[in-house]
């Protein structure tokens, strides 16, 4: 096997003695003396930071006089100040359409050329690439804890974040440090900023996350990089990876239509674009339309494409998957068959041949088990109400904003509920049996089921809330209140856990009461009446603040008499700024 935890010490102090200039490099004994080091405007308290910086991890490619660009203070030294750079780069999602000079797609390589990343250094990355309508950020979780307990370095770029744009970059597991992405940052920024012109403009946002990534895994030495597309597939920035050792493609559905095509077969065929001459693609069941179309691009291209199906439970041994949901298991299926490829070709790894009868080899099953991603079937109880129990406010967050995300969405919220609801059942019978309780919960009676929900104008909310309402209504579950509320964070600025806008008494909130006028005439639908009344089923709020502050008076008012499950959906925007709120 290629790598084990020796060998990553090993790298890392190989690395960290490979001095950037004489002045400050290591003495023979190992100790770390900083005294001789003279970089020019590094101040006294920076030169320790940028020593033990540079001794923890390699930049390999950066020179002297880079560093001394990408210092802290030559743009600014705080987090903040690369952020509000970041912002000020043109947010077009659109890909590349040719239109402008800025969008060809050629362009990527010349950025990547203006980064000094040749072609031996993206194919070192050993990428695995995966586009797909739904599921990539959660599959490639899992690849990337699969190869990690393998003992390989992984890098893995996903997107959109929640919180902290620092999200979108994980090493060995981990969202990349303020410190590394800072060094990072500004040596990329600063690059890109002197060598571009006219004709080859500053990368957009996405394409300059995307070359970060790159600089930063290449730099960083990963055995294996793991690469959501942003947006489609054969246009997008992380398309510029010309030979991976695996592509992927995830659920397909209807998302970003007026970029990708109106039809499945269309979308297909642009996510399709990432397979590459050669090299082995994977994909799990599709709708007819949407698998004739990658069938018929993997075999133009000579790739014998791979259709993988859910994991059984039976398969992870009585272990549950890392992210909540009966759809994980599809994701899960993938993710496996993508890292088993990869250690096939890569990692020189007999993987036993696995079946859907046979259990996972052990780290298959712990990567599984332990790979997490915010926001995605994820649940998490207010930790700021002062209240009698974990349970009297529960958030139950998913960032589903497709109609087929939803229905994902309304089965996984369903079952988490009900499930969470029979266990406090079963645990309020064990203290009274014993004596220890005196209060009169009883289960589900005393839970109130309430959909906090905002979704971006561009998507059709007629193709989300029925959808949402309907399905689980048929498993039994009944929103009691739906609350409209708009987005905090601010989809242009990149902002960070301590930076929420104030109220904003001047909000437009015509949105909210177009989203309500849909969740009301479902219920006005079922009466057979429609007098534009609100039914008291909904409420819009000027501010996310004001909604949570609503259900934390409320559980109070109550004496903890009524819990609520709250569940957040339709923008993982509004999921990011709900864990702002609700977490300590
Ligand atoms: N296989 C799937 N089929 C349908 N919906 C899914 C599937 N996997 C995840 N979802 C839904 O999509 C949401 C986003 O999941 P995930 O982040 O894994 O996908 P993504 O493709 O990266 O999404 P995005 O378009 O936001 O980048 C989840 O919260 C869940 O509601
Ligand atoms: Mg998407
Ligand atoms: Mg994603």
């Amino acid at each position: 096997m290629k790598s084990s935890n020796a060998m990553k010490v090993n790298r890392m102090f190989a690395v960290s003695f490979e001095p950037r200039c004489t002045s400050c490099r290591p003495p023979h004994d190992g100790s770390t003396t900083t005294s001789t080091c003279s970089f020019p405007r590094i101040s006294e308290g920076f030169r320790f930071l940028y020593i033990l910086t540079f001794s923890c991890f390699q930049i390999r490619s950066l020179k002297k006089e880079d560093i001394d660009m990408a210092a802290p203070g030559h743009n600014g030294d705080s987090y903040e100040e690369a952020l509000a750079a970041l912002s000020s780069l043109s947010m077009k999602r659109s890909h590349a359409d040719n239109s402008d000079k800025g969008d060809r797609f050629e362009i990527l390589f010349d950025y990547l050329k203006i980064l000094d990343l040749e072609e031996d250094d993206m194919s070192k990355m050993n990428v695995i690439h995966l586009a797909g309508t739904k599921g990539k950020g959660s599959t490639c979780a899992f690849t990337e804890s699969i190869l990690r307990n393998y003992g390989f370095r992984t890098g893995l770029l996903t997107s959109p974040h929640l919180i902290d744009v620092r999200e979108r970059f994980r090493l060995d597991g981990v969202d990349i440090s303020e410190e590394k992405f800072l060094v990072y940052f500004w040596w990329c920024y600063n690059r890109l900023r002197e060598r571009t012109h006219e004709e080859i403009p500053m990368p957009t946002y996405f394409r300059f996350l995307t070359s970060l990534a790159f600089k930063i895994f290449a730099a960083e030495k990963v055995d294996v990089a793991i690469l959501e597309v942003g947006l489609g597939g054969k246009l997008d920035s992380t398309n510029s990876v010309q030979k991976p050792v695996v592509c992927g493609v995830s659920s397909l559905g209807y998302d970003h239509m007026e970029i990708l095509g109106d039809t499945l077969d269309k979308i297909a065929g642009e996510k399709a674009g990432i397979f590459k001459l050669g090299v082995p693609a994977i994909t799990v069941p599709q709708p007819d339309e949407a698998m004739c179309v990658l069938e018929e691009k993997a075999s133009q291209l000579n790739v014998n494409l791979q259709v993988v199906q859910p994991l059984t439970a039976r398969q992870l041994s009585g272990q549950k998957l890392g992210l909540d949901g009966e759809h994980q298991y599809l994701n899960a299926g993938l993710a496996v068959s993508l890292a088993s490829t990869w250690l096939q070709q890569v990692g020189k790894l007999e993987v036993p041949s696995l079946t859907q009868t046979s259990i996972l080899p052990e780290k298959f099953i712990k990567g599984l088990a332990t790979a997490s991603l915010q926001g995605r079937g994820q649940v998490v109880p207010d930790q700021f109400i002062e209240s009698r129990t974990s349970e009297d406010l529960v958030f139950y967050l998913d960032g589903a904003h497709t109609p087929e995300s939803m229905e994902v969405c309304a089965k996984w919220f369903s079952s988490a509920v009900k499930r969470d609801n029979q266990s406090e059942s079963s645990e309020h019978l064990v203290n009274v049996s014993s004596g220890s309780s005196h209060d009169q919960f009883s289960g589900e009676e005393n839970c109130q089921q309430i959909l906090l929900f905002n979704c971006m104008s561009v998507r059709d909310p007629n193709m989300l809330l029925p959808h949402l309402r309907n399905i689980c209504a048929n498993y039994g579950v009944h929103f009691k209140k739906a609350f409209f509320v708009p987005n905090m964070s601010v989809y242009h600025k990149v902002g960070t856990a301590a930076d929420l806008p104030e109220n904003d008494p001047q909000v437009d909130l015509s949105w909210q009461w177009t989203l309500q006028k849909v969740w009301e005439s479902l219920f006005h639908s079922e009466r057979g009446e429609d007098n534009g009344e609100s039914s008291g089923n909904s409420e819009v709020f000027t501010s996310l603040p004001m909604a949570i502050k609503w259900l934390r008076d409320s559980v109070r008012e109550s004496g903890s008499a009524t819990h609520f499950q709250v569940l957040v959906t339709g923008s993982l925007h509004l999921v990011g700024d709900v864990l702002r709120l609700i977490r300590k």
